[in-house]
């Protein structure tokens, strides 16, 4: 039951089965409240942690308890058996002490997508290992199974842990980063109010679970839709969290308008810059044409035709997301995924020079004279540290400032819908005329 030394992260796996490969120290387990389902009795006390350890000489995973006593291998369930202790070789290493990732929605599209970058190193980095905490419902665990599999094949050294559960409190426990895209879509002829009640509930747990058992500074980035409201019901529900943690993801729709502003231009879209999107990830967002660059001047001065940029940039970005579904059948997902990726990297990486990046964030203490207590897409910028500044020197017109208010005022809107899930009172939903839609709606 040895345990000996990576080599070098590169040639290394810990599944790989030839003997002299198995020097390996990394975790794949169900958290307790699944193993029930999925193991035969384990004769050990609840709170007590199970694992498996590869042999040297190639045998199969054989189960160890955390006191040491070896338990025979019919008492583990397939891939989840294995399991590696990573400290010996973290004192040996120059890798970075683990981070916790929690995932919600873990067996959806986007997540499909995005566990993958996270496992490879593409976000956090080559020398980050990383534990993933994959959150489903009793809908999708055999799914979750099917995604835990899928990374166990894939042989990526850095993915240290893997746990999957359905209670928020279990997977969350210690977390620093909490990605949750998990939401029920909104269905045809389901009202925006219904849409808020229903997936408001899942994010008041989760704040709940956040705010009891997860790192106090973890970071938490909401996708699940609607994006903004979701994310002040989670920080409303995790008071001991800095509310300042909170985004709600709008980096996709900064990354669409930077596409259409590099095809306008004919410029490849890496010379774009400083792209803000305002407010809701909704179709009253506001992508920024004014403050925008490309390759450093005002897109105003290279892009001629206003007009454009007014009526058909916008609206392009708005609705980019229900264009997408018209063709694909369903909504963004690889896209999403990388928008994520980005959104985290820009704030563990430091911004560049002079640009910024968009996310949603908490209003409290905005210079631009919006709302206090939404969570509205603003530009940020990071020193690299997992926290931002809002930027403060942007110039806001009347063409952005009306369009701004309509936001906000949509945002207004959605917080009185759900004020049972923020402890502000009863809720009195009014979403005007026009119920708003979001950008993937047609
Ligand atoms: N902010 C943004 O830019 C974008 C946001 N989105 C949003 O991200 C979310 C996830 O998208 P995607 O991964 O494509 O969706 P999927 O439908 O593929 O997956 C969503 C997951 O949500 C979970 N879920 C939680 N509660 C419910 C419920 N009541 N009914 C059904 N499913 C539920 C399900 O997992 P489980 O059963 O395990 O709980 C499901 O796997 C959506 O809300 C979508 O609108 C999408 C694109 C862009
Ligand atoms: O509405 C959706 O689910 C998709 C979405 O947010 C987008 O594409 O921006």
């Amino acid at each position: 039951m040895a345990m000996a030394e990576l080599s070098t992260p590169k040639t290394t796996s810990p599944f790989l089965n030839s003997s002299s490969q198995l020097r390996l120290s990394s975790k794949l387990h169900l958290s307790n409240q699944f193993r029930h389902l999925l193991l035969p009795p384990l004769h050990a006390t609840p709170t007590s942690k199970i694992s498996c350890s590869v042999s040297q000489n190639n045998q199969a995973p054989v189960a160890v308890q955390d006191n040491g006593s070896v338990k025979t291998k019919k008492e583990c369930y397939g891939v989840f058996c294995l399991t590696y202790d990573l400290k010996a070789e973290e004192e040996t290493k120059s890798w970075k002490k683990m981070i916790s990732i929690a995932v919600s929605g873990a067996a959806g599209m986007i997540s499909n997508h995005l566990l993958f970058k996270l496992a490879s190193g593409a976000v956090f980095g080559p020398d980050q290992p990383i534990a993933l905490k994959l959150l489903g419902s009793e809908r999708s665990i055999q799914a979750l199974e099917g995604v835990a599999m899928e990374l166990e094949d894939s042989l990526f050294p850095l993915l240290r842990e893997v746990d999957i559960g359905t209670d928020p409190y279990e997977v969350f426990q210690d977390v620093e980063w909490a990605l949750l895209i998990g939401a029920k879509p909104r269905g045809p002829g389901m009202e925006r109010a219904a849409l808020l009640d229903i997936n408001g509930q899942i994010f008041a747990e989760q704040g709940k679970a956040l705010n009891a058992v997860a790192s106090p500074n973890v970071k938490v980035l909401v996708v699940g839709n609607p994006c903004n409201t979701n994310a002040l019901i989670c920080l409303k529900n995790a008071p001991n969290i800095p509310a300042k943690n909170f985004h709600a993801l709008t980096r996709l729709d900064e990354n669409r308008a930077k596409c259409q502003l590099a095809l306008k231009a004919g410029v490849f879209y890496d010379k774009v810059s400083n792209m803000t999107i305002w407010g809701n990830h909704s179709t009253t967002q506001v992508p920024d044409f004014l403050n925008a660059r490309i390759n450093g001047l005002p897109v105003k001065e290279v892009i001629t035709d206003h007009k454009w940029l007014e009526e058909g940039f916008t609206e392009s970005v708005q609705k980019r997301g229900g264009l997408l579904i018209q063709k694909w059948g369903r909504s963004s997902a690889a896209s999403t995924a990388v928008s994520i990726v980005d959104a985290i990297k820009s704030l563990v990486n430091p911004t560049p020079e002079g640009d910024w990046f968009s996310t949603g964030v908490y209003t409290n203490g905005n210079p631009y004279g919006i709302a206090e207590d939404l969570v509205f897409s603003m530009p940020c910028r990071s020193k690299g540290d997992g926290d931002y500044e809002l930027v403060k020197d942007v110039e806001i017109d009347d063409y952005l400032r009306k369009r701004i208010a309509k936001s906000e005022a949509e945002l207004l809107a959605e917080k009185q819908c759900v004020a049972h899930l923020t402890g502000e009172g009863i809720a009195f939903c009014d979403l005007g005329p026009v119920d708003t839609m979001l950008p993937g709606e047609v």
